[in-house]
């Protein structure tokens, strides 16, 4: 399935947008089921949306107490290191919004141990979810194609018979912990963000099909797939 392009004008636009978008996406699914299970994505580009999230108009128009909050992927680091995604979400946004604290669900990477984090956190997805579709999986892209933590060329790319997998990333000298294509692929709804000039080379190849075979060319959503970019990205 071909994503919807959405296109703005710059990443403060982008970033509006994509609030209003996450808003909406939000009520509707707590509207229809009660619940909204989320799956935020590390990155800059991600960080500017949950910056805005936690500020008026938006911050008041979800009820957070119904919204579950999961990581697509993270860096096998504790939750206080500088390289972990929780930690930039806790400080763009979860210690700034009324959720519960048992509704956040970050991975329990203070073992260090990939694999074991990997399995431990699709145990919670399980027993949190219950078997639900995410309603919503975010995700940054790497000017590499890479989306959550599927890198190219790494094993995880295979992985189908699990919500989650472990890898060691060669170019950053770490261990992550990602969830899988089958995961992001039943999702209600997935967004792939995309900002500045640096990822006009990686659009402009995936878009006039120069490249092949890239993590992000491996999605196949089931479902809403769009792409929010700004013209930077887009090359316009
Ligand atoms: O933890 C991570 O590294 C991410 O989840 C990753 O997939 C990220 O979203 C992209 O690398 C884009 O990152 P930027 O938005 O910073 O370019």
């Amino acid at each position: 399935m071909k994503a919807e392009q959405k296109i703005l004008p710059d990443a403060t636009s982008l970033i509006t947008a994509a609030a209003e978008h996450f808003v909406s996406t939000a009520r509707s699914a707590i509207a229809k089921r009660g619940v909204f299970y989320v799956a935020l994505a590390g990155g800059s580009t991600p960080k500017g949306l949950y910056e805005k999230l936690a500020t008026s108009p938006y911050i008041e128009q979800i009820d957070w107490a119904r919204v579950h909050l999961f990581f697509g992927d993270e860096r096998c680091v504790p939750a206080t290191h500088d390289d972990s995604n929780f930690k930039m979400a806790r400080q763009a946004m979860i210690d700034l919004i009324p959720i519960p604290a048992e509704n956040v669900h970050r991975m329990p990477t203070e073992s260090g141990d990939a694999a074991d984090v990997a399995v431990r956190y699709a145990d919670t997805m399980k027993m949190v979810m219950d078997g639900a579709p995410f309603d919503l999986v975010l995700l940054g892209l790497g000017p590499d194609g890479h989306i959550a933590s599927l890198f190219p060329e790494t094993p995880a790319l295979d992985v189908t018979d699990t919500l989650t997998a472990s890898l060691y990333v060669e170019k950053f000298d770490s261990w992550r912990v990602t969830i899988t294509y089958p995961v992001i692929n039943a999702a209600r709804q997935v967004i792939v963000f995309i900002a500045g000039e640096a990822k006009a080379a990686i659009v402009n190849d995936i878009t006039t099909d120069a490249v092949s075979g890239l993590p992000v060319q491996r999605l196949a959503p089931e479902n809403d797939y769009y792409w929010f970019m700004d013209k930077a990205a887009a090359g316009q």
